[in-house]
């Protein structure tokens, strides 16, 4: 890896102009990335990005461009011969560590250098009929060692399973009906387009205002039927009792779960408020922002949470997601990534798919995010089809962006920043 182009830009989408993204707590989302392009001196690029919103990327792009010196003069080679040992070095810089460790703005940057190693890697493999992430980590099981009786286990059916999602794809559930700064008009209308589109879980933003919420819910519920599934997500919204109560009042519409109910630290107020919702048959579903895989082991350790949302961006890559998959199989909980804003669809696709393939080889309960914005931007998008994420074709972890896309969207100076800025 050499000092090339430029390593990291600040690419923001204005998706707040029309409430994309809107929830009880982030009321004006602009969806952006930390776009991180890997060089090589074989010619060979690696595209990894973490997603953040708006001004926040800023302060991301400062972290990536810190950890640079740490990536830069390694051959891919050095790297992924002891990836452990790399992954440590990113993330125990005696000078850097003091920001996280493991937590925050350091880690989202971590997150964005291992995506683009992760995708250079893949790129680079090129052994099997595709080389993307997926494939890399279903056929590199001497990558994890440490779990190898679990992934031995796994080994019988794994071949069904593979050939079962080229054929039917993952199952996803879709949060673009039912942002919060969504009127019902828009709602109604999204909805009924997603229900002709063969979706069946949806997931509604809920948490600021307790009416409000039971009349949309019921009108998803009314539109969706009693057999389609509907989560609802608070994004942190309520202190304990709060959350206890304002659920208990909209268990009439059977939400499957609820989703960050508090706040993302709290894992003892998580454990409480499962316990005060599983008469109501409503889960805990939480992880997008999760810190890292120890708060992960102490959600699982307290029966805190009974939907792990892994995050492609928050956890520390592949890396870390992987560790998660491994305890949540081995607590038995059912992992539902969190997907969705810039990017997360492309990415986590393939970690969901390498769960379901190599580790806990079952769909029960299981689904993963999608959200319908920004894929466009991209040179290898999600394939949906019929509410079912199709397994990555192409070469990579699936992020690289289109150039023009990078360079029209980059703040400020892209041309969507100009003319949002001269208005
Ligand atoms: C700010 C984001 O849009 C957030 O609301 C996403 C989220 O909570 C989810 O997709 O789940
Ligand atoms: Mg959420």
């Amino acid at each position: 890896v050499y000092r090339g182009g430029r390593l990291v830009r600040d690419v923001r989408f204005p998706t707040s102009l029309e409430q994309h993204g809107s929830d009880a707590m982030h009321t004006d989302p602009d969806y952006s990335a930390a776009y991180v392009v890997l060089d090589t001196d074989s010619g060979l690029k690696g595209f990894g990005l973490t997603f953040t919103l708006g001004k926040g990327t800023e302060i991301v792009l400062c972290a990536v461009k810190a950890l640079a010196g740490l990536v830069i003069g390694k051959s891919l080679q050095e790297i992924v011969s002891n990836f452990r040992g790399f992954y440590r070095l990113l993330t125990s810089d005696g000078q850097m560590r003091w920001l996280g460790p493991e937590k925050g703005v350091i880690h989202l940057a971590t997150a964005a250098v291992l995506n683009a190693v992760w995708d250079l890697w893949a790129r680079a493999e090129g052994k099997h009929d595709t080389s993307c992430v997926t494939k890399t980590l279903c056929h590199t099981p001497s990558v994890f060692i440490l779990f190898l009786d679990i992934l031995v286990k796994a080994q019988e059916g794994k071949k069904q399973r593979e050939d079962q999602m080229l054929k039917e794809g993952y199952p996803a559930y879709t949060t673009s009906c039912a942002w919060l700064g969504y009127s019902d008009q828009q709602l109604k209308q999204l909805c009924s387009d997603a229900l002709k589109s063969g979706w069946t879980r949806f997931k509604v933003k809920v948490g600021a205002d307790l009416e409000d919420d039971i009349r949309r819910c019921r009108l998803i519920r009314k539109m969706i039927g009693p057999s389609s599934t509907l989560m609802i997500d608070a994004n942190q919204r309520w202190d304990v009792a709060e959350a206890i109560s304002w659920v208990s009042r909209l268990a009439e519409v059977k939400p499957l779960w609820i989703e960050e109910p508090t706040s993302p630290d709290d894992i003892l107020g998580h454990a409480a408020i499962s316990k005060a919702l599983a008469p109501l048959g409503i889960g805990v579903a939480t992880g997008e922002q999760c810190h890292n895989r120890v708060m992960f082991k102490q959600f699982l350790q307290a029966s805190a949470l009974q939907f792990v949302q892994i995050d492609s961006c928050r956890l520390g890559s592949v890396n870390e997601n992987l560790a998660v998959l491994l305890m949540a199989y081995k607590f038995q909980v059912p992992v539902c990534p969190h997907a969705g804003g810039v990017g997360l669809c492309e990415l986590v696709q393939h970690l969901i798919l390498f769960d379901y393939i190599c580790v806990s080889a079952d769909l029960r309960n299981r689904m993963c995010e999608y959200v319908d914005h920004l894929h466009e931007h991209f040179t290898s998008p999600v394939v949906i089809q019929d509410a079912h994420y199709m397994p990555p074709k192409d070469p990579g972890y699936s992020c690289e962006m289109l150039e023009e896309s990078v360079n029209r969207h980059e703040y400020p100076e892209g041309d969507i920043w100009k003319q949002e800025i001269k208005k």
